[in-house]
């Protein structure tokens, strides 16, 4: 943790919505004028596309049948919490992106990193006001490394599991052009792991945004949409509201149409779910900005 140098970590699995909620993070640090260190979790991953094809295949061939992207044989997770620590003791450290597809590779061509690579290792600017981290293991915990411990805030994307797979089978054929059986095979291969290391964190987290379909999605394979904002409800809970000095009354009255489910958690719906993020999260923000200011004197 660090007033000088913070770390708002945003976590959840592979199609959670993640890259969504940092579109969110971005308008809200562009309005209030906040220069933010983006860190993309997947850059943290220890192989590029075809080495991790050599690893699956050798995993596969001892008998492994849990080695994936979700678990610590194929993250950084020790480089992850060095570049939190040092981030949050210095402002500093280095990071670097995965490109996923060709789109990406074009618009980083000066780099001349081909889709399912990574770009070089680069230095952090200088000036920045926080570290702004969007993926998987933003609050992950191991018994040999413990990334958690450095964040200031931390926020969790856990749509309920259908939805979950329904938006990661959707971006994946979509967007990465896997087929629907490649991408059901990679969820069933990581389940293990999301089960070991990625859904421990969310309850670390300091809140979680779960989105919650209102219609059917019994079968989420055979989904042939996502369910919009106005089909589904936001189920938004805090660990510790008195931390942060939630304003549930104020968030009622403006949030049409919400309620309180326990002391800690409010529900909203689905279209609201951009509004409720800025009511909640500018004020934060502010107070974190405030703060860092307040030691840098
Ligand atoms: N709140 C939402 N409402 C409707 N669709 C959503 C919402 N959030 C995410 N999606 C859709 O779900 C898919 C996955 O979203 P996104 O790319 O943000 O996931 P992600 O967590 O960044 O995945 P990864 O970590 O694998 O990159 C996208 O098609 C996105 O449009
Ligand atoms: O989605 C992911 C987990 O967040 C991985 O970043 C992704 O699967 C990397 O592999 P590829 O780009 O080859 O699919």
């Amino acid at each position: 943790m660090s007033r000088k140098h913070p770390i708002i970590a945003v976590t959840g699995s592979s199609g959670a919505g993640t890259s969504t909620v940092k579109e969110a993070f971005e308008h809200m640090f562009r309005r209030e004028g906040i220069k933010p260190a983006i860190v993309e979790g997947d850059s943290f991953h220890r192989y590029n596309r075809v080495d991790m094809k050599k690893a699956l295949a050798e995993a596969e061939k001892k008998g492994s049948r849990t080695f994936s992207h979700f678990g610590p044989e194929a993250n950084l997770f020790g480089e992850l919490e060095e570049l939190f620590g040092t981030y949050g003791d210095t402002g500093r450290g280095r990071r670097r992106l995965y490109v996923h597809n060709d789109d990406e590779a074009a618009e980083l061509a000066h780099l001349g990193v081909k889709s399912g690579e990574f770009t070089p290792w680069e230095e952090i600017p200088e000036d920045t006001d926080c570290l702004f981290y969007e993926g998987l293991h933003g609050c992950v915990s191991t018994k040999t490394t413990n990334v958690a411990q450095h964040a200031d805030l931390k926020i969790g994307v856990v749509p309920v599991i259908n939805l979950e797979w329904i938006q990661k089978i959707h971006r994946d054929t979509s967007e990465r052009g896997y087929s629907e059986e490649a991408v059901m095979e990679t969820i069933l291969r990581r389940m293990h792991d999301y089960v070991h290391y990625v859904v421990p964190q969310f309850k670390l987290t300091d809140i979680n945004f779960q989105r919650v379909p209102i219609v059917d999605t019994s079968d989420p394979i055979i989904a042939r949409d996502i369910p919009t904002a106005d089909e589904s409800l936001v189920v938004i809970r805090f660990r510790k509201p008195d931390r942060f000095r939630v304003d549930f009354p104020f968030l009622l009255q403006m949030l049409k149409d919400s309620w309180m489910s326990r002391r800690n958690t409010i529900v909203v719906p689905g279209g609201k779910m951009g509004l409720a993020m800025e009511l909640i999260l500018t004020p934060i923000l502010r107070r974190i900005m405030e703060d860092r200011r307040s030691v840098l004197g």
